[in-house]
C-alpha cells in the first residue's frame, strides 16, 4: 500500500512550532516581518510570492512587497536592496529567484546580512549546509524536503538517493543535507546520459528539474520513495510535479503529491526560518556580523 505523504499535515505541525515561538517574540514586543523583492513579472515567482504571502499573513506575521521592472537598473536596484536590507523593522529577505540575466546575484548575496537570508541563498549559509554546521538559514525547498521524510520517519542512512536538478536552491543544498544523513548521493540534471540507469536502482529519487513527466514507471524500482519537488504550469494552468504521479504511484512506497506536497511545506518552512531569523536580530552584537 503506497503511503501518500501530505504536505499540508507537515506544515500543519510546524505551524504549532511557529505560534509558539510568535508568542515569545510578541512577548519581548518583536513582529517579525519579511520583505519579498521580485524583479519582474515571472508567473513561478508571482505563484510563490502569492503562496508565500498568504501563508505568513495566516501565521500573523507582517509582510512588505517590493516590486522592480524587469529592466531596472543593477544600480537602482542595488541602492534599493541595501535600504531594505539595512531596514531594522525587516527580520527576512526573500528574493524570488530566477534574476533577470543582468543582476549580478554575487552582487546581491553579498550585500544581503545573512542573518536575514531567509531562503539561504549566501554562500556563508550555504557554506554551513556543507559543513552540516546547524547554526544556519538553509534553502526552504531542500528544508522542506528533509522536513517531510522527518515526518514520516524515513532514515536516509546507507540509501542510494538520486536527485534529479542541480539548481543552487533546490539540487544542489539537498544533494549535500542528504550527504549529512549518510545517504549515498548521484545528482542529475536535464542534460544526464540514461537518467533511468541513474534512478532506477535508487531507493530515494527526488526530482526537482522542473520538467512535466521526466519520472515515469520505468525509472522507479518497486518499493521506491518517490518525493517530487517540480512546481510546473499546465497550459490548461494546472499546477503539476516532474513525476507522472497516476504511473508511478502503485510502485512507489512513499510518494509526493504535487500539489499537496513538497510545494505546501516551503512557505511555512520560510516562515520558520522568519523566527529563527528574528530571534538572532534581538541580539545586537550578533546582528552586526555579516
Ligand atoms: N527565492 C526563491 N525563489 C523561488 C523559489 C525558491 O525556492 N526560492 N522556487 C520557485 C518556486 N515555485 C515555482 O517555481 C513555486 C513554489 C510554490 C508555489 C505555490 O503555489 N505553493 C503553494 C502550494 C503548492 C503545493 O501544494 O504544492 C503554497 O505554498 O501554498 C508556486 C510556485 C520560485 N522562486
Amino acid at each position: 500500500m503506497t503511503v501518500i505523504m501530505d504536505g499540508k499535515k507537515v506544515a500543519a505541525h510546524l505551524s504549532e512550532e511557529i505560534k509558539q515561538a510568535l508568542e515569545v517574540s510578541e512577548s519581548h514586543g518583536i513582529k517579525p516581518k519579511v520583505a519579498f523583492v521580485r524583479i519582474g513579472d515571472l508567473s513561478d515567482s508571482i505563484s510563490y510570492e502569492n503562496a508565500a504571502v498568504k501563508r505568513f499573513e495566516k501565521l500573523g506575521m507582517d509582510t512588505e512587497q517590493y516590486h522592480f521592472p524587469e529592466d531596472v537598473s543593477t544600480k537602482v536596484f542595488l541602492t534599493k536592496f541595501r535600504e531594505i536590507n539595512e531596514d531594522y523593522s525587516i527580520h527576512g529577505i526573500l528574493l524570488l529567484q530566477p534574476l533577470p540575466k543582468h543582476i549580478p546575484m554575487k552582487r546581491v548575496a553579498e550585500i544581503m546580512n545573512s542573518f536575514k537570508d531567509i531562503d539561504g541563498m549566501k554562500a556563508s549559509n550555504l557554506g554551513k549546509v556543507l559543513t552540516n554546521d546547524p547554526d544556519r538559514l538553509e534553502p526552504c525547498t531542500p528544508a522542506a524536503v528533509m522536513n517531510m521524510l522527518d515526518f514520516y520517519d524515513i532514515d536516509l542512512k546507507g540509501k542510494n538517493v538520486t536527485v534529479v536538478g542541480a539548481s543552487a536552491v533546490v539540487g544542489k543544498p539537498l544533494s549535500l543535507l542528504m550527504m549529512n544523513r549518510e545517504a549515498t548521493v548521484t545528482t542529475c540534471n536535464l542534460y544526464t546520459e540514461n537518467l533511468v540507469d541513474k534512478c532506477k536502482d535508487a531507493d530515494v529519487i527526488v526530482s526537482a528539474a522542473g520538467a512535466i513527466n521526466l519520472i515515469d514507471a520505468e525509472h522507479v524500482k518497486e518499493g521506491a520513495i518517490v518525493v517530487d519537488v517540480g512546481i510546473n504550469f499546465t497550459e490548461e494552468g494546472k499546477m503539476v510535479g516532474d513525476v507522472n504521479y497516476e504511473a508511478v504511484k502503485d510502485k512507489a512506497s512513499f510518494i509526493t503529491p504535487v500539489p499537496g506536497g513538497i510545494g505546501a511545506i516551503t512557505t511555512t518552512v520560510l516562515a520558520y526560518h522568519l523566527v529563527k531569523a528574528t530571534e538572532h536580530q534581538k541580539e545586537p552584537v550578533l546582528f552586526l556580523e555579516k
